[in-house]
């Protein structure tokens, strides 16, 4: 069922002068198709600024994940261009990178995972100087050499996430939240313009889970650009900038989340809308 766009803020529109201005990716016409599953993305149509901090939402199986992963590419997608603006070069599309131009991309962009994904009987300090290795020799990734200006910048960033003291611990050892916030140093160990996080805070106490959202919307507030799937309204409300709400694989609302009424909520989850409350 093809349903309308509810609403359309348009970020970088002269008057939203709080809005950030600098284009970072602009998504034209995305569709995806799996063998199994036509139009799991249909017609996907958005623009990202820098230090946006965005909400993806939707029941399940929308197609929230399907889209971080083809921004990310590790997903191919069917149709449509996605083009990267970078601040000192031609414009690229994301969708027909070569095989080099792509392993730069993939640290243009950082990503973390609901589970995490580190490396469980490493220390913290080297699970996040692992976030180098597209960017180092195959040798020295091998070995796990790393250079005192790339240990300077993880202790940096476990310093700013308050996880310096346990930078020698392994990470096995460590609470959920403790270890995604290891996830978040390792991902900006690639310098990202863009920070995707899928599921993030899905497996976390809500304590843990205010952590990451902190740690997120500093990144934000780093004139990075942080996507995010959420389930929670309540929390898309209180840090995201902007939210983008897909149902059955097109964007049905992309706006401000005060705009996240009762009807663009019954659209978006239609009979689970009480989980999301
Ligand atoms: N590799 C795949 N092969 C076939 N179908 C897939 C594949 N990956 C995802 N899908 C289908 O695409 C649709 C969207 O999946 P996706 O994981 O993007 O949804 P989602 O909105 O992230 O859901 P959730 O909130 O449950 O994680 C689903 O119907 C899913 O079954």
């Amino acid at each position: 069922m093809a349903q309308a766009m509810l609403k359309l803020a348009h970020p970088g529109q002269p008057g939203q002068l709080s809005v950030p201005q600098t284009k970072v990716l602009a998504v034209k016409g995305l569709n995806k198709h799996f063998q199994a599953q036509n139009n799991v993305l249909n017609d996907i149509n958005f623009d990202l600024y820098a230090g946006e901090f965005v909400a993806v939402i939707g029941r399940s199986g929308a197609g929230k994940s399907t889209l971080l992963h083809i921004l990310n590419g590790s997903l191919p997608a069917s149709g449509g261009e996605i083009l990267h603006y970078p601040p000192d070069g031609a414009i690229l599309d994301i969708a027909r990178l070569s095989p080099r131009q792509m392993r730069r991309w993939r640290a243009q962009c950082g990503m973390i995972y609901q589970d995490f994904c580190l490396v469980p009987r490493l220390d913290v300090l080297t699970n996040v100087l692992l976030g180098r290795l597209s960017q180092t020799s195959t040798l020295k990734s091998l070995f796990k050499i790393f250079d005192d200006k790339d240990r300077a910048r993880a202790i940096e960033l476990l310093q700013w996430l308050n996880m310096l003291p346990h930078a020698l611990q392994r990470a096995e050892h460590l609470s959920g939240g403790q270890m995604q916030r290891v996830a978040i140093c390792r991902a900006l160990m690639q310098n990202p313009k863009i920070m995707l996080a899928d599921e993030p805070v899905a497996s976390l106490d809500p304590k843990n889970t205010r952590r990451i959202m902190d740690a997120l919307q500093k990144v934000a507030e780093n004139n990075i650009s942080v996507v995010i799937n959420l389930h929670s309204v309540e929390l898309v409300k209180e840090y995201c900038t902007r939210v983008i709400g897909i149902a059955q694989g097109r964007i049905v609302y992309d706006g401000q989340p005060d705009g996240l009424d009762e009807q663009v909520l019954q659209i978006l989850y239609g009979d689970e809308i009480a989980q999301v409350h």
